[in-house]
């Protein structure tokens, strides 16, 4: 069994929570209410404007050419292609890309990005890639999960994101991600990948709070 699979294996319940929660249903049956995606779109592009870093730092952290382009390919790809995406919400919604830029953390996304951050700055490469993986891998999971829906693709709203999330270029990358994760935790001692299993469960469970969060727009308690 591949590090991935026990990943998989043993943190089903918390994963299927994610796939289950009312926001990620609500964009694959259509009844998401706008004002709450909206919410989310900010709040992903001020995590997102975070976890492109992760990638910078995970090419600092490789002396192997191979992975420091496939980091550097992940970055372009955050900033110019996924970020595209929340640029084009965003002026649909009539918020400028000033606004965007300008938006500020919830107490989710500023706790869900640092802890990545912190793990990045201060632990080994296979430590960074555990915490980056989950956003790879559940987002390209439920992409493909909604995409599943009859007609979710053609929704005017929650299409483009299903699209995006469910594409074979997404999917290859997460791909990329998992089997990283795997070659640097082979012939890792147990109390190591107990480590990668505890930092991977804690992103997961962010990526919950981090729907959570949107579903209830929650932000600070003077806001
Ligand atoms: C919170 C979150 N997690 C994951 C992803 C997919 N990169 C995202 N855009 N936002």
């Amino acid at each position: 069994m591949t590090f991935s699979e026990r990943l998989y294996e043993r943190l089903q319940p918390i994963w299927r929570r994610n796939h289950a929660h009312p926001f990620v249903q609500g964009m694959g049956d259509g009844t998401l209410d706008l004002e709450k995606f909206r919410f989310y779109m900010i709040q992903d592009y001020v995590y997102l404007k975070d976890y492109a870093k992760l990638f910078a730092l995970g090419a600092v952290k490789s002396d192997d050419l191979a992975v420091m382009g496939k980091f550097a390919a992940l970055l372009d790809s955050t900033l110019n292609e996924e970020m595209s995406l929340h640029r084009a919400y965003a002026a649909r919604f009539g918020i400028t890309v000033e606004e965007l830029e300008q938006a500020k953390p919830s107490p989710v996304t500023l706790a869900y990005t640092h802890y990545m951050l912190h793990t990045a700055q201060n632990g080994s490469l296979a430590e960074l890639t555990a915490a980056l993986l989950p956003c790879m891998w559940s987002y390209s999971e439920i992409g493909k999960e909604l995409s599943r829906l009859p007609g979710v693709s053609e929704h005017s709203y929650y299409g483009d994101w299903i699209k995006m999330y469910s594409s074979e270029e997404f999917g290859a990358l997460a791909q990329w991600c998992i089997g990283l994760l795997d070659r640097l935790a082979e012939g890792k001692p147990e109390s190591e990948l107990i480590r990668l299993e505890e930092i991977f469960l804690n992103t997961t469970r962010y990526e919950y709070l981090f729907w959570e969060m949107a579903y209830r727009m929650e932000s600070w308690p003077d806001e």
